[in-house]
């Protein structure tokens, strides 16, 4: 497999506090990467920088096949590299349809430039009920958004960046605040994705974790500590005592 996103030595500082540090985090194509690590330790940091909204303080971070350290937001989402959005970016007044449909046509805006207007917003509809459908939301084109449970409103936050066709979505915990139901939901729709797309999950809910992900890594103090298999992860020494402190007898 190859290396999709490569991070080399990434250093955030702010102020005194290194949030991350030297970390050297290394994505497949094709596979689900699970990020965990206890409160603080850096990983909305460490995603933030992915995504662009954040400078790194130092180090480099390469995406398929160039280095992107320096590249904007909008042109890392343009290349491929899409962060799932925030429930605030819904638009809450808007049915699901509408909602994907304007992310498709943020992704599509040039390429159907020299269709007849009639026919690109077919298109871009037809585009919007496909993802809708991709993530469970097939029978609810018509509902307005706000009126989606929380879960649902977390499923079409992961239909807006597919809309936007990513090489590697970046999950910023997608089961949060939701009910069993709900993340079992997610978990089905995150495995359906699998093989589609690459994947980077932040998430807090380990069982979910440890069931969808084909790799881990582990975070602590803005260092990557370990990187592997959900066996390798569970069985981890370091990790262990990250988690559990040093008399850990439990297992993760
Ligand atoms: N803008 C900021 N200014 C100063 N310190 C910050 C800033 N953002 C994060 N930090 C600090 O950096 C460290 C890492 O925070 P971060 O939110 O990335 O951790 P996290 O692993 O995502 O935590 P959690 O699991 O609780 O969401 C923390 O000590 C935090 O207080």
């Amino acid at each position: 497999m190859t290396d999709l996103l490569r991070t080399e030595q990434l250093v955030k500082r702010f102020g005194g506090l290194v949030a991350t540090d030297h970390a050297n985090l290394v994505v497949r194509a094709g596979e689900l990467h699970a990020l965990i690590g206890p409160n603080g330790a850096g990983k909305t940091t460490l995603i933030h920088q992915l995504s662009g909204a954040l400078a790194p303080s130092s180090g480099h971070i390469h995406f398929d096949g160039h280095d992107i350290t320096d590249v904007a937001m909008h042109d890392r989402v343009h290349r491929g590299l899409v962060r799932s959005y925030q429930i605030t970016s819904v638009f809450k007044r808007l049915s699901v349809l509408d909602n994907l449909a304007l992310a498709v046509q943020s992704r599509d805006g040039s390429s159907l430039r020299f269709w007849r207007p009639a026919r690109a917003e077919r298109a871009r509809y037809e585009a919007a009920a496909g993802v809708a459908e991709r993530v469970g939301l097939g029978a609810q084109l018509e509902r307005v958004a706000g009126a989606l449970s929380h879960g649902e409103q977390r499923q079409l936050e992961v239909g807006l960046a597919l809309a936007l066709d990513p090489k590697l979505l970046l999950l910023d915990e997608p089961m949060a605040g939701t009910g069993p139901e709900e993340s079992e939901r997610m978990v089905a729709l995150l495995q359906s994705l699998r093989g589609q797309v690459t994947m980077l999950l932040v998430e807090h809910d380990m069982d979910a974790v440890f069931r969808l992900a084909d790799r881990i890594s582990t975070l602590v103090f803005g260092r990557i500590i370990a990187t592997g298999s959900a066996d390798e992860i569970r069985a981890h020494p370091e990790v262990k005592r990250a988690y559990l402190g040093d008399d850990a007898e439990e297992t993760l």
